[in-house]
């Protein structure tokens, strides 16, 4: 059976099965009864958080083909709760929703700026957010990837293919993921799954957004725009609570978590979200044609081998803007957080993931 979720704030009750013909909702919430003299049957909740306007309005129109199967595939076992977002960060906001009221996973369909959203949905205030039900289960994540980008699925190995992603979530193996938790003086923490980056590449993110109509070109026409009036900064990062060292003219650092941003710019090749470490690569003094010629090599993971690139695997890493420049762009999965505050962490933290 499908519920229907499409309100700006979740609605518990829809969380429910609802067609009483065929199951009587019990006094214990979470657990749905036949009406027949038949054992209680657990019927997994799932909601799928839908982003109609991913991939320039393709992930809509997909997900309107998909429903059909994934109920005739799922809907026997399952509580499938179609919610589709009305906008930036409420994807955020249904899923804080989904687990409080024990949904058994929240399910991103879209790209890498949803599953992104619908990360940061899993904790609150710090905190992993609590389901409400006492369940003892926990909310596992999900993802059927049908954005532009599809960069953490590319790391996993995920083919973008629905149905594949359908068949994972019907098994629905867990496995511990490692998100970052990026933490900046006066500002909540931030979390991300993919990579979190500094400077000129998080600055390429930025403009990229600007161009998405172009599909994954928007990532080069973002850097090339990037390039104008770039300067390269002095940082200081302090790596596994070592001592404080400094990076001379940082022309990006990424923290991966995951291999891939930018729409497959395999950035950070080492990183594995189910490692407990990151990859942090940085890239110094690099001038607009270094990046024009180096290009290819960015793309394929091949670069940890050029001049003014380095490669470390760290649990976490602080980093100073010495220059104070206020300046000094900063991005988690591709979403603009602002400019590098004086002090800035990156710490790991985990969720479950169907996988
Ligand atoms: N209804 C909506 N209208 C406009 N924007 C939305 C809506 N719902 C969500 N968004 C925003 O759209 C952004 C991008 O969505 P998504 O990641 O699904 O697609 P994409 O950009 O095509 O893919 P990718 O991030 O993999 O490149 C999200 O970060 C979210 O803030």
């Amino acid at each position: 059976m499908i519920c229907y979720y499409n309100h700006p704030i979740a609605k518990p009750s829809l969380l429910r099965a609802q067609n009483p013909m065929a199951f009587d909702l019990s006094s214990d919430n979470s657990v749905f009864r036949g009406v027949s003299s038949s054992p209680p049957i657990r019927l997994r909740d799932l909601v799928f958080v839908v982003n109609p306007r991913g991939a320039n309005g393709r992930t809509g129109k997909e997900w309107k083909k998909l429903l059909p199967y994934l109920q005739s595939r799922l809907g026997s076992d399952c509580n499938i709760c179609e919610s589709l977002t009305s906008g930036p960060s409420h994807a955020i906001d249904i899923t804080r929703e989904a687990i409080r009221e024990g949904a058994h996973a929240v399910i991103a369909v879209g790209g890498d700026g949803t599953l992104h959203e619908v990360v940061n949905g899993f904790f609150s205030d710090g905190k992993p957010v609590a389901n409400q039900n006492e369940a003892v289960y926990s909310t596992a994540l999900g993802l059927i990837p049908l954005g532009t980008g599809s960069d953490f699925a590319r790391t996993l190995g995920w083919k973008n293919d629905p149905r594949e992603a359908i068949e994972r979530i019907a098994k629905g193996v867990r496995s511990r993921i490692d998100v970052g938790v990026i933490s900046r003086e006066a500002e909540g923490s931030h979390y991300f799954i993919n990579v979190a980056d500094i400077h000129l590449s998080a600055k390429a993110g930025y403009y990229a957004s600007r161009y998405k109509k172009f599909g994954n070109m928007c990532y080069v026409i973002g850097a090339l725009q990037a390039f104008m009036g770039h300067r390269n900064q002095d940082l200081r990062i302090k790596v596994n609570e070592g001592e404080w060292q400094t990076c001379s003219q940082v022309t990006a650092l990424c923290v991966g978590n995951a291999k891939y941003f930018g729409g497959g710019m395999k950035i950070t090749p080492n990183a594995d979200p189910r490692s407990g470490s990151f990859e942090v690569v940085i890239l110094q003094d690099f001038k607009w044609y270094d990046f024009l010629l180096k290009l290819h090599k960015l793309y394929n993971g091949t670069h940890l081998s050029v001049k003014n690139v380095t490669s470390r695997n760290v649990y976490t890493i602080e980093v100073d803007d010495i220059s104070g420049s206020g300046s000094i762009f900063i991005q988690s999965d591709g979403e603009h957080l602002g400019f590098l505050p004086r002090k800035l962490s990156i710490l790991p933290a985990a969720i479950e993931m169907i996988c």
